[in-house]
């Protein structure tokens, strides 16, 4: 992987001195292995260094690094666990990189009211291992250790979305601070409601800004009861066609599934021989997950057992165990990883386009059909209950026409998703890659109405540059 310095921005020694001054020389870093550490995420795409890295501790610091920025005219990148996979955190101008893993305090848990706020270095794990002893949990779940305020930050969603919904619907609150430095509560300070009326949702305008706004210092989250009963299962297809038609007759029987994946064949051998799952073949399959009472899980299967078998599935292989359980969802979350040992020393190209859930057989089907048409492997995993879908499209990181055929294949994906009133990412963001597709997504007069907000907010263009607009 090859880096870029930015030949734009130059953080000044007198800035350096003052960011010092702010945080304590031993949390502020030029080091190479730390800017580089910062310089990229999970993707594929291009590394570029920051010119620093800063560890804030608290609102304050966060708010007096920014007024120095501001001050200067310097790219700030918020940087939560580097899991993205658009490349978001990856410094096209240079700057400063803000790292806010040393904000890690959960502030508050309110059983009652079944809520919670936390700062930006937490982590969906480490909430949820705080949580056990309350019954309580935070389901959005990515896969990825990733920090809540990032996966705020990206509009993140995951396996149990169908269920409790994205980050949009799960964020009751934020705090943010602008690139002035001025601290912004998005629905008032201390507010923690399910529902308001009040003005304009500026909570979720920062729910996807993907750092172009503010960076996040504390998240007020939605929590849920630990269900009294998890039922795990997976059963097995003969075609695509077949599985995502149950998913949608499932979702259409008005069954409140937790959780249902597809998995096409080539990510099935990949899967089977990663995580070493037994009694499976390489074919179609779906994983599911019922949430609820003993009685409620087991009539819930049951109506979707019958809905499987009518698409001429196998039957239901049950994961009542919780070991069980965790061996099958760790091998969907290691689907990523398990993909990329189909082809040693490849990388991969995640794509993520997302549907209404009528036109995911189709989509699906077609998108399965130009890969196999191409000289590359590509894996195809969804959330198909959302009518969200990724391809993993494996690549030698050193052919540029490899690089180029799999940017196609994307795009042509995306194209079909925006053509039959879909969206051209469900979860992972629009980051550098996709820019182009936001614009044509919104059209003129909407990308115009998102860049107003952008140059209202961050009047000088020094939050997260380069990204979410060409
Ligand atoms: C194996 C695997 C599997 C998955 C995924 C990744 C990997 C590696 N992801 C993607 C990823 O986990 C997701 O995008 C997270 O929300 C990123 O959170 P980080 O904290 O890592 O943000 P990261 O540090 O990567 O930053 C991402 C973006 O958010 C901004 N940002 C981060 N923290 C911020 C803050 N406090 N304030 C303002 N801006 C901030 C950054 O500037 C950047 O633009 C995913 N995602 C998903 O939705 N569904 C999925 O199924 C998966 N699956
Ligand atoms: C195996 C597909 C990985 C796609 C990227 C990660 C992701 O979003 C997921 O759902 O897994
Ligand atoms: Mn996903």
């Amino acid at each position: 992987m090859s880096f870029f310095t930015s030949p734009q921005v130059q953080v000044s020694s007198k800035a350096i001195e003052l960011l010092n001054g702010v945080l304590g020389k031993e949390n502020i870093s030029t080091a190479e292995s730390v800017r580089d550490h910062h310089s990229r995420d999970e993707s594929s795409l291009q590394a570029f260094l920051p010119d620093c890295v800063v560890f804030p501790k608290d609102t304050l610091q966060v708010s007096e690094c920014m007024k120095i920025c501001y001050a200067h005219s310097l790219p700030v990148i918020p940087f939560g666990t580097g899991t993205g996979l658009e490349g978001g955190i990856t410094a096209v101008k240079g700057g400063v990189c803000m790292d806010l893993s040393h904000m890690k305090q959960i502030l508050s848990v309110n059983q009652e009211d079944f809520d919670c706020t936390v700062q930006p270095g937490v982590t969906r794990m480490m909430l949820n291992s705080d949580l056990r002893a309350t019954g309580l949990w935070f389901p959005v779940d990515p896969g990825a250790d990733a920090s809540l305020c990032g996966m705020a930050a990206t509009s993140a969603s995951g396996t149990n979305a169908v269920r409790y919904g994205t980050m949009r619907e799960n964020v009751m609150n934020l705090e943010v601070v602008l690139s002035n430095g001025d601290v912004l509560h998005s629905a008032g300070g201390g507010r923690r409601t399910r529902k308001t009326a009040a003005g304009y949702n500026m909570t979720n305008l920062f729910v996807g800004s993907e750092g172009t706004l503010g960076v996040i210092t504390q998240a007020t989250l939605r929590l849920y009861g630990i269900p009294e009963a998890t039922l795990s299962a997976v059963c097995q297809f003969q075609s695509v066609q077949s599985a995502v038609d149950a998913t949608v007759a499932t979702l259409q029987a008005g069954i409140p599934i937790a959780r249902i994946e597809f998995l096409d064949d080539v990510q099935m051998k990949a899967c089977i021989n990663y995580s070493n799952l037994e009694g499976l073949q390489e074919l179609s399959t779906l994983f599911l997950e019922f949430h609820g009472t003993d009685d409620s899980v087991k009539a819930q299967a049951d109506v979707v057992g019958e809905i499987v078998q009518l698409n001429e599935g196998s039957d239901f292989m049950y994961a009542t165990e919780a070991e069980d359980r965790n061996k099958l969802w760790t091998a969907r979350h290691s689907a990523f990883y398990a993909a990329s040992s189909l082809r040693p020393g490849s990388r991969i190209l995640t794509t993520d386009v997302c549907v209404p859930i009528s036109e995911l057989p189709e989509i699906i089907t077609q998108t399965k059909n130009d890969i196999s048409k191409s000289s590359l492997l590509g894996p195809i995993v969804g959330h198909v209950g959302d009518g969200n879908f990724h391809t993993l499209l494996l690549i030698d990181p050193e052919d540029e026409s490899e690089r180029k055929i799999a940017k196609d294949l994307a795009n042509r994906m995306a194209q079909r998703a925006l053509a039959v009133g879909g969206t051209c990412t469900g979860e992972h963001g629009i980051g550098i890659g996709k820019r182009h597709l936001l614009a044509e997504e919104l059209g003129q007069v909407g990308i115009q109405t998102m860049r107003s907000i952008k140059e209202a907010l961050d009047p000088k263009g020094i939050m997260n540059p380069g990204k979410v607009f060409l």
